[in-house]
């Protein structure tokens, strides 16, 4: 995994470790025996380190974190470079990134390819650069740039890192070349003023004022994770202490983040990111086997605000829109509402003024369906209503050409009953975009019976080309998301009328790390949309809801949303909604005595004798229904893996990366107290028919150990 090969008296150790020469335990090794050899070697007069392949390390090996660690530590090969009597140079290309920027700065000399990228993203893993980057880096850039650099976990382009003393040279060339005429030329100056271990941090005495500011900041950004404050702790170290208590204190801070929860989180998610785009179909169609077609025009039916945002997601990486809305003004409205957007996008230097206009000149508004006959993609974004859908797909079918996918930005619907109002139910989906779409992350991608691996394939592809990450699941109520996510929203208000207020509910979630809780949630979106899909619900199965109607078809069902949509408090579009704003559209949420007015009295109506909730009861009430449907989810084949779930949670409802998603902390918690607690509340709550425990959670938590979230499905939904 690390070639050795002598030229002349230079001594080359080539890592080779594909695809991104990580240092896995034979590569450390690997490292270490060819150090102690060219140190041997009379021959040797220099050493160089480099990458093979399209890479300089990019950090240590993900997969070995949480296996019983195996000698020699990074720390240990890095001490034995820096000790070298023999010049040692890193040549950096690609991303020399975590432990391989630490090999870096161990090394004498640092050169970098001008187009290689350096940094440490220990921080998204839940971790700290432990084998001294924290007190070394510190000591080239000072501590302001060190603290930003490492709590950050940001890239650095290769001028930066010159710029800021990280790097000591940027070369243009070949880069083996250029690293061994560059360790010819330092052969036999001192080494010791190029050993960082033997350097002061130069703005020591000012530690505590960059601490400080820094503690503040992170708290802030980063509020819950624990990293980036081990980060600054120990960066602070290095500043106050003696280099090797410094190091001393940086290895306790790392060992503690390597054995937490959120790390063991952020590490899964890592790996959840690269898998849930990796889509298979129960018949065996997958990424791997499948190709897409290649989609060079779409048309966007409905300019709300919903059609407008997933316009722009495409035109801005440059795939021409056709936006249809029926009517003039309204299409006038949505064109100049994208223009104002894209100009937001310039102000904040996302993307240039040239970029915009582009953009612009690609987008074309039309108020008549005909005009889509030639579009390679048809996304739908009109009004929740099944059959105006229908309608509209079927019209489509008839307009469009025999090639063009249809597709629904549907949040609930099921594929299958829209599928069926054409003749080409293979190239009908879903591609559910949540709300505002040019922003959010996640593309819920959605198959439907019929719907063919081509279709599947070019609804992936696409999410991908316009930078969303894309999850495919299976059609049914709500899908993954909302499907699980109505489980919260259902449980939160209930709580109202037993005793807790939005702000306590929102207040507990919140502490947990979601970006929001509920009730700040649906004040967002409008408490109007929600009623107007429930009085449609209702009117489709013949039933009339009151104030005073406690149950639906035998479930459990508050009114209390319903009387907030009657008192107008539609969210924060009104200036009112489970909180109170200072006006229409103000961001700021404030508790607000009517609300507790209007619950209290709803309590009263009904006879409820409110009582206080406790904060687990609001988590597991929330978050345990929700993983509780997670588990059937899984157990019918909706989503393929706990993964395609959690990455669902973390880029579409706000569930914080450091606990990993609903599924990989139910696996934190252990699936027999979910079970238990499950059980408890079906047990409470017999009207509420989502607490039926799901069968592959009950088999999973009957093992006698723990059954690992990697062998969840296969497991056990095989037997089901
Ligand atoms: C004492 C402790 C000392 C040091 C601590 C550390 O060094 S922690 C690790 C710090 N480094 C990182 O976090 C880098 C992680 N990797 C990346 O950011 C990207 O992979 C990278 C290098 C920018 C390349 O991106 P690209 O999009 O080109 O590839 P992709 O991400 O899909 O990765 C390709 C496959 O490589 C696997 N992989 C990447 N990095 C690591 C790693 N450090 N350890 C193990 N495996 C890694 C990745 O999972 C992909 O695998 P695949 O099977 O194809 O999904």
């Amino acid at each position: 995994m690390v070639d050795y090969i002598v030229d002349g008296n230079i001594a080359v150790l080539e890592i080779n470790n594909p695809p991104v020469n990580a240092l896995s335990i034979h590569v450390r090794e690997g490292l270490l025996t060819g150090i102690q050899k060219a140190n041997q070697d009379g021959s040797v007069q220099a050493i160089v380190i480099i990458g093979k392949g399209s890479t300089f390390p990019s950090g240590a090996d993900i997969r070995e974190f949480g296996k019983p660690p195996k000698e020699p530590w990074l720390t240990a090969v890095g001490e034995a470079i820096e000790a070298s009597e023999k010049p040692v140079i890193s040549a950096l290309h690609g991303t020399a990134l975590g432990g391989g920027l630490e090999v870096a700065l161990f090394s004498h000399y640092r050169i970098a390819d001008e187009r290689s990228r350096v940094g440490f993203p220990e921080v998204k893993l839940g971790l700290l650069p432990g084998a001294q980057g924290t007190i070394r880096l510190p000591r080239l850039t000072g501590l302001a740039v060190a603290m930003r650099i490492i709590t950050s976990g940001d890239h650095i382009n290769a001028p930066e890192a010159l710029k800021y003393g990280i790097l000591d040279k940027l070369i243009s060339g070949n880069l083996l070349q250029e690293a061994k005429t560059f360790a010819k030329s330092v052969i036999g100056k001192p080494l010791d003023n190029r050993r960082l271990s033997k350097i002061a941090v130069r703005d020591a005495a000012t530690v505590d004022k960059h601490f400080d500011e820094a503690l503040a900041e992170v708290k802030r950004k980063y509020k819950g994770m624990i990293a980036p404050v081990n980060c600054l702790k120990s960066i602070r170290g290095s500043a106050k202490l003696p280099f090797v208590e410094a190091a001393r204190l940086e290895a306790a801070l790392f060992r503690e983040l390597l054995t937490s929860a959120q790390s063991a989180a952020l590490r899964y998610s890592f790996f959840a990111d690269r898998s849930a785009p990796r889509w298979k179909l129960p018949s065996g169609a997958s990424i791997e086997n499948t190709k897409p077609d290649i989609i060079k025009s779409v048309a966007v039916i409905g300019a709300g605000t919903m059609g407008s945002a997933i316009a722009i997601c495409f035109i801005r990486v440059g795939i021409p829109v056709l936006l249809v809305e029926q009517n003039d003004k309204l299409l006038q409205n949505a064109l100049k509402n994208i223009g104002q957007i894209l100009q937001g996008s310039v102000k904040l230097n996302r993307i240039t003024a040239d970029q915009r206009k582009q953009s612009l000149q690609i987008l074309r508004g039309e108020t008549s369906l005909d005009i889509v006959s030639d579009v390679d993609l048809v996304v739908e974004a009109v009004f929740e209503n099944l059959k105006l859908k229908q309608e509209i797909f079927a019209r489509l079918d008839k307009i469009c050409k025999p090639s063009a996918l249809l597709c629904s930005n549907t949040s609930t619907l099921d594929i299958d009953k829209i599928a069926v109002a054409t003749n080409r139910p293979g190239k009908v989906a879903g591609m559910h975009f949540f709300a505002p779409a040019h922003i959010m992350k996640l593309l819920e991608n959605v198959y439907g019976t019929h719907t063919s691996p081509s279709t599947v394939a070019t609804i992936m592809d696409i999410g991908k080309r316009i930078g969303k990450v894309s999850v495919l699941v299976r059609t049914c109520d709500g899908f993954v998301a909302n499907r699980m996510n109505r489980m919260v929203g259902n449980e939160a208000v209930f709580m109202l009328e037993e005793g807790a207020l939005p702000q306590d509910v929102d207040r507990v979630l919140e502490d947990f790390g979601m970006a929001m809780g509920p009730f700040r949630v649906t004040d967002l979106s409008g408490s109007d949309v929600g009623w107007r899909i429930r009085q449609e619900r209702a009117k489709e199965q013949g039933i009339q809801l009151t104030y005073e109607t406690r149950f639906v078809n035998g479930e459990r069902y508050s009114s209390l949303p319903d009387r907030l949509y009657e008192l107008g408090r539609y969210g924060q579009k009104t200036g009112k909604g489970w909180y109170r704003y200072e006006k229409p559209f103000a961001r700021t949420a404030y508790p607000d005595p009517e609300i507790t007015d209007v619950i209290n009295s709803h309590c009263r109506s009904l006879g409820i004798e409110r009582r206080v909730i406790p904060p687990q009861e609001i988590i597991e009430r929330c978050l345990f229904a929700a993983i509780n449907e997670g588990f059937k989810v899984l157990e019918e084949g909706v989503a393929e893996k706990p993964e395609n779930i959690d990455i669902i949670w973390q880029y579409g409802l706000g569930f914080p990366r450091y606990r990993g998603g609903p599924m990989f902390y139910a696996s934190q918690v252990g699936l027999k107290t979910i079970y238990e607690r499950v059980c408890y509340y079906y047990d409470a709550f017999p009207h509420s028919s989502y607490w039926a425990p799901s069968d592959l959670l009950r088999k999973l938590a009957s093992h006698s150990t723990e059954v690992p979230i990697d062998q969840w499905t296969s497991k056990e939904r095989s037997r089901l």
